[in-house]
């Protein structure tokens, strides 16, 4: 479960620059469910997704992950309950290191315990299971170096690597919006399959309206910092991408330009 209350980010507070991002946001993400995330540039995305991870300083408001307030928590005190997948594929992966030290370091996420516990032969086993999951044959090639793979078979041993420590929350930030279509489809299958078997709490950021209906069973709409639309149950059931559009117009009295949202 996310509980975001009443959250505000400013960057460059006090200064010339100052650009207020988040403005009052609340948001309730039940346990399990799967939130996609849609707005024009800019409009806070990502930010909301760094206010859950603790990357992104607030200046006020709380967060609250499983129950518990982590407001005041540090990054790696959160990773064990959330992990994002950025939409770069090179982001959540180190290319020198072989694919079993990548998956390694996912598997200790948030953990005290050693390296060597990591890499044991049991853990192995583990990890080939999970990869073999992708059926790209790379729980034969666990030794490879990671930055052999392409963009898109590394977003997706990204993605099976963010499962691996055990948390229950995935953050998702464009994670398919790098990819050609073929593997972004690819991508999207997999995301479905993994939140489906884990039974994963997701908030999926897209530009892709026909993602944010397709995945996933409710979606927000945000604009300026603020939600501006929240669908769910029958309402998005029957809901296209234009009828997204002419719901944003609606609630923000203004025509939304093309160029802020994918139409596919
Ligand atoms: N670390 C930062 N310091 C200063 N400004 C920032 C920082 N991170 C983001 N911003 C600004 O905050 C605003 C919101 O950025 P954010 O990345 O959350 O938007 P977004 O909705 O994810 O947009 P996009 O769809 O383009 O990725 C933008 O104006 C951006 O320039």
């Amino acid at each position: 479960m996310v509980e975001l209350n009443n959250i505000n980010v400013i960057f460059n507070r006090g200064t010339i620059l100052e650009n207020p991002v988040l403005k009052g946001v609340s948001l309730l993400v039940e346990q399990g469910q799967f939130l996609t995330v849609i707005g024009s540039n800019g409009a806070g995305k990502s930010t909301l997704l760094g206010a859950v991870t603790g990357e992104t300083p607030i200046i006020q408001g709380n967060v609250v992950l499983n129950g518990l307030d982590v407001t005041k928590q540090e990054v790696h005190q959160r990773a064990r309950q959330c992990a994002r997948v950025f939409q770069d594929p090179l982001a959540g992966t180190c290319a020198e290191l072989s694919i079993e030290e990548n998956m390694a370091l996912a598997y200790m996420r948030g953990k005290k315990r050693g390296w060597a516990s990591a890499l044991s032969s049991q853990r192995r086993k583990i990890f080939q299971e999970r990869i073999s999951i992708l059926g790209l044959g790379l729980e034969d090639r666990l030794g490879d170096s990671i930055g052999l793979l392409s963009g898109g078979q590394r977003q997706a041993v990204s993605l099976v690597m963010a499962t691996l420590a055990g948390s229950k929350i995935l953050l998702l930030d464009e994670h398919t919006a790098a990819l050609d279509p073929r593997m972004a489809m690819f991508v999207i299958e997999l995301t479905k399959t993994l939140v489906s078997e884990f039974q994963l709490t997701v908030i999926m950021v897209t530009h892709s309206m026909k993602d944010a209906l397709a995945c996933g069973d409710r979606t927000v709409m945000m604009h300026q910092g603020e939600i501006v639309l929240d669908v769910s149950g029958e309402q998005r059931a029957n809901l296209q991408v234009t009828d997204l559009l002419d719901m944003f117009s609606h609630v923000k009295g203004e025509e939304l330009s093309d160029d802020g949202l994918l139409l596919n």
